[in-house]
């Protein structure tokens, strides 16, 4: 069985608690509350920033240049795809620049995203690899399961159209296709640990369209720190 065989085996009941999280069915059925979509947006600008980083981390990591460059065209992939989707978003939402500005990470998103630092600064360039991959594929899986979905928030078909098209499907493909190699190469004790990165980030993905849902915020804010200190 191919080494991304093994990791896509393993995640499958913590995938499928994604692909019934109320968040994506709703996404799906076009009744999600818009309020947790456009908090979704901000809390995914955000993830997405650092995603585009850690894939130019992964670049400057990788053995040969023939990978240094194609993880650079990922990293601008993300860019000009996906960060200017969630610009479009924003713009249809009017989310605005003073919300744009007093934006704080949720706990969750500040979670997953040290996750994958963590990844690539402890680790090889096979580590990257692992805990960048399931936010390709899961969506990647999402994408093509809400394909037959035809919302009518046309927000919300728009997402689905981005993560349910060819170019993606390539980006995702390319992805699995370097770990496989990769994993020809290094040692058991190496797998392990690329496993169970790619085990967290799933887990993390399941969270992050929860805290979405439940528009997650830290547990004492700003507000209440303010408070106290009249107090
Ligand atoms: C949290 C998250 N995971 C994966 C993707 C897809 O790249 C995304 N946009 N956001």
């Amino acid at each position: 069985m191919l080494f991304s065989e093994q990791l896509r085996k393993a995640v499958d009941p913590i995938w499928e608690a994604s692909f019934h999280h109320p968040f994506v069915k709703e996404l799906g059925e076009g009744t999600l509350d818009l309020r947790c979509f456009r908090y979704y947006v901000l809390q995914d600008s955000y993830y997405l920033t650092h995603f585009a980083k850690v894939q130019a981390l992964g670049g400057a990591m990788a053995d040969d240049l023939q990978t240094t460059a194609s993880m650079a065209h990922h990293a601008q992939n993300t860019y000009e795809a996906e960060l200017r989707l969630h610009e479009t978003f924003m713009k249809e939402l009017g989310i605005t620049e003073e919300e744009k500005a007093s934006f704080v990470p949720a706990p969750t998103a500040y979670a997953y995203t040290s996750h994958m630092y963590r990844a690539a600064f402890a680790g090889h360039f096979g580590d990257v690899l692992a805990a960048i991959l399931p936010c390709y594929w899961l969506y990647y899986e999402i994408g093509e399961r809400l394909k037959h979905c035809k919302p009518n928030h046309p927000i919300y078909a728009k997402w689905i159209e981005a993560y349910g098209s060819d170019w993606f499907k390539q980006l995702v493909e390319q992805q699995i296709a370097r770990l496989n190699d990769i994993a020809e190469t290094v040692s058991a004790k190496d797998l392990e640990r690329m496993k169970q990165h790619f085990w967290i980030s799933s887990q993390y993905e399941y969270l992050f369209w929860d805290m979405a849902y439940k528009l997650e915020h830290w547990p004492i804010e700003e507000e209440d720190v303010y408070a106290k200190e009249r107090a």
